[in-house]
Parts: structure tokens; sequence; C-alpha cells
């Protein structure tokens, strides 16, 4: 509190004369954050020095946090070298994973060596577009037909007027949905490299402009919900949201056992009776064991939109036993929203965590490094089933939690 500036302003925010919001425009983003962290701790009688302890400039988290008073600190770890072949992603790569769950980077290790000593990972992207569903109102289901008739034939000029806001993006289609005298136009667009959320927005606001001008349909509003984004939704585990990827493996039998305590035939039934049919009688949308561990552990290291984790646990986890007796291992993301431009991957250690994996920045060609993304958390995220099938084969999930988690 020895900088009279600070202690000035931590006064005038306590008086009312000066909002949090406010302080940038009196002092430099480094300053607004100590002086938030002293109205914070003197408001709330609690020690917050932690939060100043940071290594980026406070300025270039700018465009990520508002009201930022420092910085939550994380344990990152990896995983691997892990081999893959993949679409866009290929060679031998550390998984950088941030996470406070002990032994869930083990397990994911653990994964990652019996993938390797299998011969590697096969990895491939096999849909890709991320939404956004404006809703319109119409006056009844004739008009709502009529506004779905139009924009099937009108798909060119809603094109022209979404990539007049963008020199990346990319319309791909536009679903119309109606219900009643509501009308969802879902449209889908390739956005390279970057998740793409705030381009799709502000593309598809543009769209909707004509559609407005053009027709008597009124927006309603300009996220519809049938997107959809950051809710658990059927929509986005059918028809895809981001990248939708897949990876698989095949293991030797004796594999299985040395390295996993247990055999193919005991991972395939527990995956059945566990992420199938369990599954199913608890209405899940996610027919996997984990896939949302790997995925937010990689999304907190790589600066992705966390929230997105949602969509990101829309998956399926298939094994089998060969008929050499080995095991087959699959596990498909429908809906995994990743960026390697844009959002939180400029940070300095998300930039460094996209750099381990070797996909930081645009791709050549471009959205080829987003694809790489996506093909590595795919990989992380089978290895990190079959290594939670395994304990549960070998019956040693609570020991190992026991011994590494707590
Ligand atoms: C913990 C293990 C891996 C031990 O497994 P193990 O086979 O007894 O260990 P090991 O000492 O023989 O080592 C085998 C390999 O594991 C890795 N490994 C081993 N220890 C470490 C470590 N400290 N740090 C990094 N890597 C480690 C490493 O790859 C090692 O190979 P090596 O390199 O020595 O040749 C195993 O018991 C395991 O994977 N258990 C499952 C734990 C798990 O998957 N937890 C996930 C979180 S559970 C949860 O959040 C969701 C849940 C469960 O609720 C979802 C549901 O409902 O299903
Ligand atoms: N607005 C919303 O409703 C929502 C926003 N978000 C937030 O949106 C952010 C992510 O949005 P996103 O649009 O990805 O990121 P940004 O808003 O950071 O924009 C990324 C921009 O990078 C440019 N770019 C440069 N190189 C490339 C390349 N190789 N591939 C693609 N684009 C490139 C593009 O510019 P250009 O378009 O000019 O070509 C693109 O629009 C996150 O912070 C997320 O939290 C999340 C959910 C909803």
């Amino acid at each position: 509190m020895s900088d009279p500036t600070v202690a000035d302003l931590v006064d005038r925010v306590r008086d009312g004369d000066v909002r949090l919001h406010e302080l940038d425009a009196h002092v430099d983003a480094e300053t607004a954050a100590t002086v938030r962290r002293r109205a914070v701790a003197e408001q709330s009688g609690s020690d917050v020095d932690a939060f100043g302890e940071y290594a980026f400039d406070a300025a270039d988290a700018d465009p990520n946090i508002d009201n930022m008073i420092g910085a939550v600190q994380i344990p990152i770890g990896v995983a691997g070298p892990v081999s893959v072949d993949g679409g866009a992603f290929a060679g031998d790569r550390y998984l950088p994973m941030a996470t406070t769950e002990g032994a869930l980077v083990a397990s994911v290790n653990r994964g990652c060596s019996v993938i390797d000593a299998a011969g590697g990972s096969t990895a491939r992207v096999t849909k890709s577009g991320m939404t956004r569903a404006p809703v319109f109102r119409v006056d009844d289901v004739a008009e709502a037909e009529a506004l779905a008739s139009w924009v099937r034939d009108n798909v060119p000029t809603l094109r022209e007027a979404a990539e007049s806001t963008t020199s990346h993006g990319e319309l791909l289609a536009v679903t119309p949905y109606a219900v009643g005298n509501n009308v969802y136009l879902r449209f889908r667009y390739d956005t390279k490299d970057a998740m793409g959320m705030n381009m799709v927005t502000i593309a598809t606001r543009e769209a909707c402009d004509v559609v407005e001008a053009e027709t008597d349909a009124s927006l309603v509003a300009l996220s519809g919900n049938l997107c959809s984004d950051k809710k658990p939704a059927a929509v986005n585990a059918v028809e895809g949201r981001g990248r939708s990827v897949a990876a698989d493996v095949e293991i030797p039998r004796e594999v299985v056992e040395d390295r996993l305590h247990t055999t193919p035939e005991a991972i395939a039934e527990i995956n059945t009776r566990k992420n199938h049919v369990g599954s199913a009688k608890a209405g899940s949308l996610g027919f996997n064991a984990h896939v949302a561990n790997t995925v937010a552990a990689m999304f907190l290291a790589t600066g992705q939109d966390e929230a997105q984790v949602v969509e990101g646990a829309n998956a399926i986890t298939t094994a089998e036993v060969t008929p050499d007796g080995d095991l087959y291992v699959s596990v498909s993301l429908a809906s995994l929203e990743v960026g390697t431009v844009g959002g939180g991957t400029k940070l300095p250690t998300q930039a460094a965590a996209l750099d381990v994996l070797g996909v930081r920045g645009g791709g050549d060609p471009a959205g080829s490094n987003a694809d790489a993304l996506a093909e590595a958390i795919a990989v992380g995220a089978l290895a990190g089933e079959l290594s939670l099938l395994a304990a549960l084969g070998s019956r040693n999930l609570a020991s190992a939690h026991e011994e590494l988690g707590r």
C-alpha cells in the first residue's frame, strides 16, 4: 500500500467514486489489477496476495478478462510422448495437461505408454464446422415454411453477407428448424484455426440483417440455443460442432496383460456394461468414462474456452476383442471446439503448451493446426479411457486415488 496512486485509488473505489472496471482509464493494467486486489482484500477481509503472482503482462490479458485482479495458478504436467498418425497431427509429442486431480496425468500417461507399446494411435477429424443459430419470430407456420424455403434458395446471398466480416471464415451451410412461429437458422462455418465463436457471431449478425431486410421475419435473439453453445445438447452429439474427431488403437493381448494388469475381455465387458448400458440408463449424452478429464486439462493448458468442455464430453468409447484376441479401442468426440489462434491461446503459458504440441498459431493450410490440436486431445482422451477402464478391470481405481490423489 506504499504506492500513493494505489492507496488513493483504493480509497476512491471504497467511496464509490471510481468503479472497479473504470480503473484502466486511470492507470496501466498492472496497477489497475493491484488496486482491485487491494479493494477486494479490504472488502472481504481476506488475503488475496497470491492472485498477484503471475508471469504475464496484465495488458496482454485485456481481451481475455474483465475486472482483472490477477491469476489463478493450476499445476501443469505432461503425459507421453505419444505416437500419433493423424490427418494433421503426426509424430511423437508430449500432451500438456493442467489439472488439480491427482492420478489423472498418471492415468493418461499410462494410457500413452500402452498406445506406444502397441505402435501408436491413429486419429482423424471427420467433420468440422462452428455453428450459431439465431431465432426469428414469424406470424404462423405458413410463414415459417416460407422463411425456411427462402433461406434454402438464398444461401449464396447469406454467405456473401456473412463472409464480408471475416477474411478466414467460410459459411458452409444454413439449416432451418421451425417450431410453430419460431424459426431457428443454424449457420455452420469453417473457422480454420480459430475456435470461432466470436467470428461466427459477428458474421451471423450480418446475415441476420439480410434475412430481416428480405423477409417478414424478426430477429428475436442472435443465439437461439440451437447452436448449441455451452449446454448439454443432442444436436451437437448428432450433427457435430467444432471438430468431430476420433482416435483408435489395437493393443496386443500381452501388452494389456503386462501393462494394464487386466484382459481385453474385461475391458470390453466393462466398456459395454458401464459406458454403454450404464450411460443409456443414466440418460447421459457421454457414452464414455472420463473424456471430460482430458478435454478439460488440455483445454486449460492450451487456452481454450473451458466452458466448452460441456460439448467436448459428447464422446463414445468403443472396445472389442479382435479375432486374434487383442484389444481394439476407439473414442469419438462429436463436438470438440478448439482453436490455435484467438481466445486464450496467446497468453504465454498457453502459447507454450501449444508449442509443446507443435500447433501454435495459424496452420499451413489454414485450419490444420486446430485439426492437429483436436487429434492430440482425442488421443489423450483415448489414453485416459484405456487406463481408467483397465483400473476398473484390475480393481485399483480407489487405491490409485488413495496413493496419488489425496
Ligand atoms: C495410477 C495408475 C496409472 C497406476 O497404474 P500402475 O499400472 O499400478 O502403475 P505403474 O507404477 O506400474 O506404472 C505404469 C505406468 O503408469 C504411468 N504412471 C504411473 N505413476 C505415474 C506418476 N506418478 N506420474 C506419471 N505417470 C505415472 C507411467 O506411464 C507408468 O509407466 P512407466 O513410465 O513407469 O514405464 C493406474 O492405477 C490408473 O491409471 N488408475 C486410474 C486412475 C484414473 O484414471 N483416474 C481418472 C480420474 S477418475 C474420474 O475423475 C472420473 C470417474 C472415475 O468418476 C468417472 C467414472 O465414473 O468412470
Ligand atoms: N461471441 C460469443 O458469442 C462467444 C465468444 N466466445 C469467446 O470467443 C473467443 C473465440 O472466438 P474466435 O472467433 O475463435 O477468436 P477471436 O475473436 O480471437 O478471433 C480470431 C480471429 O483470428 C483471425 N485469424 C488469424 N489467423 C487465423 C487462422 N489461421 N484461422 C482462423 N482465424 C484466424 C480471424 O480474423 P478474421 O475473421 O478477420 O479473418 C479470426 O476471426 C474466445 O475468447 C471465447 O471465449 C465464446 C463463446 C461465445
